[in-house]
């Protein structure tokens, strides 16, 4: 299995090195240069199988030589010991069609983790054979960071260092990022928004003498792996609820639109989705682009659902790379003018295409607290914000195919927009009860990349 890039100019690699690789050299991303079909029958024995061995079997044919079938799955079954449910990522009926997929079970209580756990292990078994030594730089709006911190806290050979927009994630989020002690986490609180802190770490893959000097690597969504990974539950989901023999549709919290992403490589790989419905927030260039065409960010304004507060989603290239027909040049020229001019206008093929394989909404403050209180009144479900964008979105959606609305955090994570719907402060579980105590230990950073390189030079341990 080889992949290539989206700007069509970086080498094609096999799955280990693009994962280690990140971002590719000519600022693209990876994709699968073929996305391997399951048939119907595969799709149908994944019903009922622990989601370890759902796992293997979806992600297998991606991986290719890079994993030995055993080491995979060893490799898989670590990744998901620690999650706190034992299906792993458990389906809740909200109503008679309507499901919600809890994807916060895992360590650090959001989605993330369930890449990012598999992720860690596949980077260490990888740096065990090569011996060598890596810088992870991470950009988050509150999420990733904390989970990509969980996943490389205190490995040998592994210097993480986390950019989240100061002042801008929740209290929780903040110290799931800042209080570990362990040497090789950096958190750095950057002055800006999320889409400063992704600008800027795409700037350091960019300098290519600095991103070989420091091995640096990258676990956002940027990293395909991250990508596959998040498929995995579009399958268990599906099955659960009568696939393939029926079809399913998914309703997902959307910033960064990797997890989205991921559900278009499911419904690819022969998974019966009909609908495939982005949900925004108030910052919802994703669902401005699919109504007009037009890709013009704005500034991103804060909400109440943070983690989505996002006007440049990295994987919307991916989406568009295969609507142009998997033509490199019209999405480098296109990225150019989101650099240069702050948007483009989608080709004519292309939106039409993304418009066939999406639907899209939004919304606003008052809808989103309004469904969590709504979810709450109705299902005794307390949902997180974004999920809640997820509800209010999903709902006109609701009809005789099952709905699966992605609920992408735990509410403890935002405890001050769950308690201000509900009038209920949700409680962390034990193990994290004395987050609120721990000492926290960050450094308050520039949006300037020649400080920030010169600062991840100094940190990085030998
Ligand atoms: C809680 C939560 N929900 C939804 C999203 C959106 O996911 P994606 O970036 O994959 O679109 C994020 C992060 O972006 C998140 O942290
Ligand atoms: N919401 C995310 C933003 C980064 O997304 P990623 O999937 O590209 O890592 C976060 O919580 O950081």
């Amino acid at each position: 299995m080889r992949y290539i890039s989206t700007r069509g100019q970086a080498p094609a690699l096999d799955f280990e090195r693009a994962m280690m690789t990140g971002l590719a050299s000519d600022g693209g991303l990876y994709v699968p240069e073929v996305v391997p079909v399951m048939a119907p029958a595969e799709i149908a024995a994944l019903a009922g199988l622990p989601f370890e061995e759902a796992a293997f079997r979806v992600m297998r044919p991606f991986v290719g030589d890079s994993f030995a079938p055993e080491e995979f799955r060893r490799l898989i079954g670590a990744a998901y010991a620690g999650f706190g449910h034992a299906a792993r990522v458990p389906l809740v009926q909200l109503g008679p069609n309507h499901f919600l997929l809890e994807l916060f079970h895992g360590p650090t209580l959001a989605f993330k983790d369930v890449a990012m756990q598999l992720i860690g292990q596949l980077f260490q078994a990888s740096l065990a054979r090569s011996g060598g030594r890596i810088t992870i730089v991470g950009a988050t709006s509150g999420d990733t960071g904390s989970a990509a911190i969980e996943a490389f806290r205190g490995l040998k050979g592994v210097d993480v260092f986390i950019l989240y927009p100061h002042g801008r994630v929740s209290e929780v989020q903040r110290r799931q990022m800042t209080t570990p002690s362990e040497a090789n986490v950096h958190a750095l609180a950057m002055d800006g928004d999320f889409d400063d802190c992704q600008a800027a770490l795409k700037a350091m893959f960019a300098d290519r003498g600095f991103a070989e000097g420091v091995a640096l690597a990258g676990v956002n969504s940027i990293n395909w792996a991250r990508v596959l990974a998040q498929v995995v539950y579009y399958f268990t989901a599906a099955v659960s609820l009568g696939a393939p023999h029926r079809a399913v549709s998914f309703t997902v919290p959307t910033g960064n639109f990797g997890d989205i992403y991921a559900g278009l490589i499911a419904r690819r790989m022969g998974l019966p989705i009909d609908r495939l419905v982005i949900a925004t927030n108030r910052n919802d260039i994703l669902h401005r682009t699919l109504l007009t065409g037009e890709h013009r960010k704005e500034g991103v304004t804060p909400s109440i659902s943070p983690s989505m507060d996002i006007q440049v989603s990295s994987n919307f290239e991916r989406a568009l790379f295969d609507a142009y027909g998997r033509d490199a040049h019209a999405v480098t020229q296109d990225m150019a003018s989101l650099r240069a001019e702050g948007g483009f206008t989608v080709g004519q093929g292309a939106i039409e295409q993304l418009r066939e394989w999406f639907a899209s909404g939004r919304a606003s403050e008052e809808e989103t607290a309004a469904a969590i209180a709504r979810t709450l009144a109705t299902t005794g479900e307390l949902v997180c914000p974004h999920t809640a964008v997820g509800i209010h979105v999903a709902e006109p959606h609701l009809g005789e195919v099952p709905m699966v609305t992605l609920a992408t955090a735990h509410p403890a994570k935002f405890p001050d927009a769950v308690e201000a719907a509900t009038g209920i402060r949700p409680p962390l579980p034990p193990r994290m009860a004395d987050l609120y105590d721990r000492p926290e230990r960050v450094t308050r950073v520039p949006n300037d990349l020649d400080a920030l390189q010169t600062l991840i030079r100094e940190r990085i341990r030998p």
